[in-house]
């Protein structure tokens, strides 16, 4: 959310209006409709989640509440509302086992309670409405929130060497270029009835990377900028157990979303690049990650 309000700066027609709790607690879902009927918006950017994919499995009736059930009702509400909802969704929809990048088409079985959450809130954005369009992202990073780069760089602060899995293969994605991404689509979703334009869409940077070389890239970035970087001691998902069990591969291929709405996402070594320097300098967004 933070990176829509950053990118939508650009956009002096665009207004934003962030709502989440405590004005609006997805985990009351009968609370949705009327706080956001009250704001009349042209379009609902459904982006708030259950995200702690570990807690997810013992709290898994509340992920779902949230996830599933939230996503549904705003959905509805702004099918209600006759606009259309841009909603987000996740790689872990999928178990992993596909050698190649998956597409929208691939058939999905979720390896854990957050990707199961995630796919009933798939399911449910597209029982309530057909003005939907959902994209499915990945490995998120960002200059704020909490996330893996952030906690790299974090843990680099008092450690030489860190263990870090290098057999699970994703695409790490910024933020801001989805923040990016989600204007544009908002954009030609304003402009066109075209149904092409809705349903499903796999939105990450391209390339593939385990999570290892992603941590890898983070310090050297971090190095040469003369921030803190510790060494990579690569392990196996065996070594690093986690409640929660995750993709071996969960590369998306996002060919659809460049077609239909002319999304075209940079590398994801260029775009940890710029979110590195952005955390290690505090310096203006626009200036390490301008659009
Ligand atoms: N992070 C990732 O790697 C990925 C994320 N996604 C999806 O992208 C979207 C954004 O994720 P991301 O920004 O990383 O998530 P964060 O965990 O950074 O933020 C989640 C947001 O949801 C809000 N939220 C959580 N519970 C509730 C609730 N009960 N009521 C209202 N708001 C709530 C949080 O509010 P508060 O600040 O109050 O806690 C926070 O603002 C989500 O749909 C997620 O599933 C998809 C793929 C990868
Ligand atoms: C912190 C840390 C994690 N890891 C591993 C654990 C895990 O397999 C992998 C990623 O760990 P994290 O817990 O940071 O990331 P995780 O919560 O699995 O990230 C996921 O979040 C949800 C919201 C999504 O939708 C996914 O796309 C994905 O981004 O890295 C290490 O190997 N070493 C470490 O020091």
């Amino acid at each position: 959310m933070r990176a829509i309000i950053e990118r939508a700066q650009a956009y002096p027609d665009i207004e934003i209006v962030a709502i989440g709790r405590p004005k609006l607690d997805l985990g009351h879902p009968e609370t949705i409709e009327s706080a956001v009927s009250a704001l009349e918006p042209d379009l609902i950017v459904s982006a708030a989640a259950f995200t702690a994919v570990d807690q997810a499995e013992s709290e898994e009736t509340l992920a779902t509440i949230i996830n599933g059930e939230a996503a549904g009702v705003l959905a509805y509400t702004a099918s209600r509302l006759d606009i259309p909802i841009i909603h987000l969704s996740t790689d872990y929809v999928f178990d992993g086992q596909k050698s190649d990048a998956y597409t929208e088409k691939d058939h999905v079985a979720p390896l854990g309670a957050y990707g199961r959450s995630k796919l009933a809130g798939e399911r449910a954005v597209a029982f309530a409405t057909e003005n939907h369009t959902i994209l499915r992202t990945a490995w998120v990073h960002s200059p704020f929130g909490k996330n893996f780069l952030k906690t790299m760089l974090r843990l680099a602060g008092d450690r030489d060497t860190i263990n870090v899995v290098a057999d699970q293969y994703g695409t790490p994605t910024s933020a801001l270029d989805i923040a990016d991404a989600i204007l544009k689509v908002a954009s030609n979703l304003f402009h066109s009835d075209n149904d092409a334009m809705r349903g499903i869409f796999h939105l990450t940077n391209s390339g593939k990377a385990s999570w290892a070389d992603f941590a890898e890239t983070i310090f050297d970035v971090s190095e040469r900028a003369g921030g803190p970087c510790a060494k990579v001691h690569r392990i196996s998902s065996a070594d690093y157990p986690t409640p929660a069990k995750r993709p071996a591969n969960s590369v998306l291929d996002c060919h659809k979303l460049a077609i239909t709405h002319g999304v075209h996402m940079q590398d994801w070594r260029t775009a940890a690049e710029c979110v590195v320097k952005y955390v290690l300098n505090r310096q203006n967004v626009k200036k390490e990650c301008g659009e």
